[in-house]
């Protein structure tokens, strides 16, 4: 079966999703400000809230960060038992107002909520499908194809819609929807995208990660299982478990970028994972230097890692500027060049005259580390060794991460030769795959399609 992707020019990413389901309407919505905010590194473009505010679901999205769009009055204006919230960074659809999430969608039996993070590969062809039969779309992301589908197919039963549904989707997806009755959390059949179920007094909380149960002020319960559909109501948390065999392959890339450090996937830390991922790191490529410096801040626990592992001076080479968006994701290549020029500094007094190892997470268009190497070099540093706690991004994502067609990888595109010559280092080296796995130290298997071709399951055209 062929799948495709509606926007394959589209740079792609990640987005975050919380739930709550709470006995206290009052304060519902400054959690899911609390619980978005935490999430603000999975997507900056939008951010919005739907919630039951007893007559139906009501909702308020923008495009901007939380804090912009979710300011007091908002928060003030919202009270409900129900509510879930989105942050987005597109993957389907343009960065605009329109394909802001939640998405909302009221039809014969009531009204539905609903958030996403992950991308569909067969959405354009259900679209297709949908279109046909004269089914209306009102945003083009992929996400709302979902939404349709629930309010078309729904006859009462939503959860056995939901489970219908996923048999038919394809891709990476974390869901959580809302009714006017109950909160629901879904997770694609492999675990691509993180989801966790957390708890407070006065209810329960979804979100996709474990930083923002905390920032809810909740206890995390556990990880919500590949497959696996969790309904939240007035009864309690209910699961229903998939009978389809997948193996579990959670997105490697949410270790090594996406994820806050304090969050922990699937049972695993992801500051511990970035730590190690250093260490390693250093056994396979040591070199000898004055000092070791991260790009920050996705790149300072591998940092620390790597300087601890080979006994050499940690400190900060680079200043970031805090209030600097993330480079990675933003949607265009202007955008980002300049992102990374206003971002980032060299602290002189610190680089001038040494032999420096710079670490980062990865490289994916080569962008950032060009740019660095040669502000360290102009500001006196005597060698620049480049150590990578990833493996080259050689391979298009399609599961909803920012990851352009493959003629934009310089992974794909340069030897290591080529990529050192290219961003002007003295020497480069990769964290090797098995290292990389070694370093999250579980059982747990992961996607690692884009750093080595082997996609969970069938994607449009790998060599796209
Ligand atoms: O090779 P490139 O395409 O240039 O992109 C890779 C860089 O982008 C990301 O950092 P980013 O600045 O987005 O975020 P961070 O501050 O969280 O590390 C990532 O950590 C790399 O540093
Ligand atoms: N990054 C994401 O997870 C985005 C979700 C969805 N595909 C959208 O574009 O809105
Ligand atoms: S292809 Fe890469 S970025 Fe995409 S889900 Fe797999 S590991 Fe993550
Ligand atoms: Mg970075």
């Amino acid at each position: 079966m062929y799948y495709e992707i509606l926007d394959d020019d589209k740079l792609h990413e990640e987005c975050g999703v919380v739930g709550l389901y709470t006995s206290r309407p009052d304060i519902a919505s400054q959690l899911i400000y609390f619980g978005l905010f935490a999430l603000q590194h999975r997507g900056q473009e939008s951010a919005g809230i739907a919630i039951n505010t007893g007559k139906k679901i009501e909702f308020h999205k923008d495009m901007g960060l939380v804090a912009d769009v979710l300011t007091p009055e908002v928060v003030d204006r919202y009270k409900g038992d129900i509510a879930i919230g989105h942050v987005r960074y597109s993957t389907t659809g343009e960065s605009e107002k329109q394909n802001a999430q939640p998405l909302v969608v009221r039809y014969k039996e009531g009204s539905i909520g609903l958030a996403h993070n992950g991308n569909l590969v067969n959405a354009g062809s259900l679209r297709n499908i949908l279109e046909d039969s004269g089914v209306i779309f009102q945003t083009s992301t992929d996400s709302e194809v979902v939404a349709n589908m629930l309010a078309r197919y729904n006859k009462g039963d939503i959860v056995s819609s939901i489970k219908n549904i996923t048999e038919i989707i394809k891709g990476a997806y974390a869901f959580v929807f809302m009714t006017e009755k109950e909160l629901i959390g879904v997770r694609d059949y492999f675990g691509l995208r993180p989801l966790c179920l957390g708890k407070r007094d006065d209810g329960y909380l979804l979100a996709s990660e474990s930083c923002a149960i905390s920032a809810m002020g909740g206890e995390f319960i556990r990880d919500i299982e590949p497959g696996e559909i969790v309904v939240i109501n007035g009864e309690g948390v209910k699961s229903i478990k998939s009978d389809r065999y997948a193996q579990k392959k959670l997105c490697i890339f949410e270790h090594i970028y996406f994820a806050r450090p304090d969050s922990n996937l699937d049972g695993v830390n992801v500051y511990e994972t970035r730590y190690n991922s250093g260490r390693i790191l250093a056994q396979e490529a040591p070199v000898k230097a004055d000092l070791v410096f991260s790009v920050p801040d996705s790149g300072t626990p591998a940092a620390i890692g790597y300087a601890e592992e080979l006994k050499i001076p940690f400190g900060l080479g680079l200043i970031k500027n805090r209030y600097a968006k993330r480079t990675f994701i933003e949607p265009n290549q202007v955008l980002r060049e300049q992102g990374v020029k206003t971002k980032l500094s060299v602290l002189k007094e610190i680089v001038k005259d040494k032999t420096v190892v710079l670490i980062d997470d990865s490289i994916v268009r080569g962008t950032t580390t060009k740019q660095i190497v040669s502000m360290v070099k102009e500001a006196g540093a005597r060698e620049v060794h480049v150590r990578i706690a990833s493996p080259p991004v050689t391979h298009s994502c399609f599961f909803g991460i920012n990851t352009p067609d493959r003629n934009k990888l310089i992974g794909a595109n340069k030897t290591i030769e080529e990529i050192k010559e290219f961003i002007n280092a003295d020497s480069i080296h990769y964290l090797s795959i098995e290292g990389l796995v070694k370093s999250t130290s579980s059982d747990n298997s992961y996607c690692l399609a884009c750093l080595n071709g082997d996609y969970p399951m069938e994607v449009p055209n790998k060599n796209m």
